[in-house]
């Protein structure tokens, strides 16, 4: 059956291996039981500045008395390895052994850094990843990925390893900043774009006026979750969860290395889809009609990111460090219809600065 079948909307989050997803009301108390399993020697939370405030005293009652909150500063540039050496120090300061549990609350940086760390520090401890962002909720706390950037790459380092339990409870989303909510929502629409035409096209109808966001949350990690599903290691299809990513990522990792020019991911991912659809009615797969859909609906919720022509041939070759490339060929997601994604199409780096320039120009 291709991927994007009609999917029931009551359809069950089947575990993807071994690791649950909770969403709603039911969420945090499946942490609290997580932790309270038996053999369980040392718990560690793991939040940036902002979570620590905001949700660490959501989650404090489940918690037992002698856990651990280890806080970093929040942000895409502490993304890194020095990061995770401090993470590592402060469980290897605490005596942290492999029946320890570190629960990652926060957005996607932390939901990456953290998996990355507890899949790394003694060959791997238990990890309970409870997303705060909409972006984690929907996409960064789901599957597995785990990773920090280096030398100005995104998820250069990484692995994929799925915590034991990934618990989304919709009500942290009240605090989020409205930017950052709307950075999510790209990965929503990008969910949309690949797999479910209706879900955009009744999506172009409310954009970010959306009352029940537990339900877009519900669906879209459906999506996400039905892909991993069949391609956990990133083989094949779930290289579709990536469209938007091979000029996204670029546009993301010149900027972030700018003072004063840094992105949010979600708003290189939008700029990325842009492009992304316009190569794919140059390859003949979408039609303009479709493009101008996407288009329309994307700059009604994004404002354009600034770059100026010069810098498109240097954002452009930062692709050639994309995962999905094989040897010299670059390969990107593109679409074949609004709500089916295609995976394993080359594009030159011409191509890719290409779509920027068309971009600029819109
Ligand atoms: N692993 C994956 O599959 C995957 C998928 C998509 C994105 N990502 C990664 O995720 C990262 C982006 O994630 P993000 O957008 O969540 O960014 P983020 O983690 O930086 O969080 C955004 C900001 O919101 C704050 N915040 C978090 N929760 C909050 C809350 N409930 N209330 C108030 N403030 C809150 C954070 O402190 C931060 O300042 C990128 O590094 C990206 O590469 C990973
Ligand atoms: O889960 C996936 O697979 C994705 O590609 C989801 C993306 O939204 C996410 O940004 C991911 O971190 C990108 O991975 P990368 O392999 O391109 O670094
Ligand atoms: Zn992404």
């Amino acid at each position: 059956m291709p991927l994007w079948h009609k999917r029931s909307r009551k359809q069950n989050l089947a575990p993807v291996n071994n690791s649950s997803i909770h969403i709603g009301s039911d969420a945090l108390p499946a942490l609290a039981q997580l932790l309270q399993r038996p053999g369980t020697t040392h718990v560690a939370v793991l939040a940036d500045t902002n979570t620590a405030r905001l949700c660490y005293p959501r989650l404090q009652p489940l918690l037992p008395d002698n856990h651990l909150l280890i806080e970093i500063s929040a942000g895409e540039e502490h993304k890194t390895l020095s990061t995770c050496e401090r993470v590592w120090a402060e469980l290897t300061e605490h005596r942290f052994d492999r029946h320890s549990v570190l629960v990652c609350l926060g957005g996607g940086v932390v939901t990456d850094l953290g998996g990355f760390c507890a899949a790394l520090y003694k060959r791997g401890i238990r990890c309970a990843v409870v997303p705060t962002t909409l972006l984690a909720q929907v996409d960064a706390g789901i599957g597995g990925k785990t990773g920090v950037d280096f030398q100005g790459f995104k998820n250069h380092l990484g692995v994929f390893q799925l915590p034991e339990a990934v618990c989304i409870e919709p009500e942290f989303l009240t605090t989020l900043d409205p930017r950052e909510l709307r950075a999510g929502y790209a990965e929503v629409v990008k969910h949309w774009l690949i797999a479910d035409a209706d879900a955009f096209m009744q999506g172009r109808n409310y954009g970010l006026f959306v009352d029940d966001w537990a339900a877009v949350v519900r669906e879209s990690v459906a999506v996400k979750q039905e892909i991993v599903a069949q391609d956990p290691l990133e083989r094949g299809p779930r290289k579709l969860l990536n469209f938007g990513h091979t000029v996204g990522h670029a546009l993301e990792s010149y900027l972030l290395g700018q003072a004063g020019r840094a992105i949010l991911h979600g708003e290189a991912i939008a700029a990325g889809m842009v492009c992304e659809a316009w190569l794919s009615v140059q390859k003949g797969l979408l039609t303009e009609s479709e493009l101008d859909k996407i288009e329309t609906f994307l700059f009604s919720v994004y404002d354009k990111v600034q770059f100026v022509t010069l810098e498109t041939e240097a954002i452009a070759e930062l692709a050639r460090q994309d995962k999905k490339n094989q040897g010299d060929t670059i390969n990107c997601t593109l679409l074949e219809a609004i709500g089916r994604g295609v995976y394993d199409q080359p594009v030159t780096v011409a191509e890719l600065a290409d779509s920027l320039r068309y971009y600029h120009r819109l």
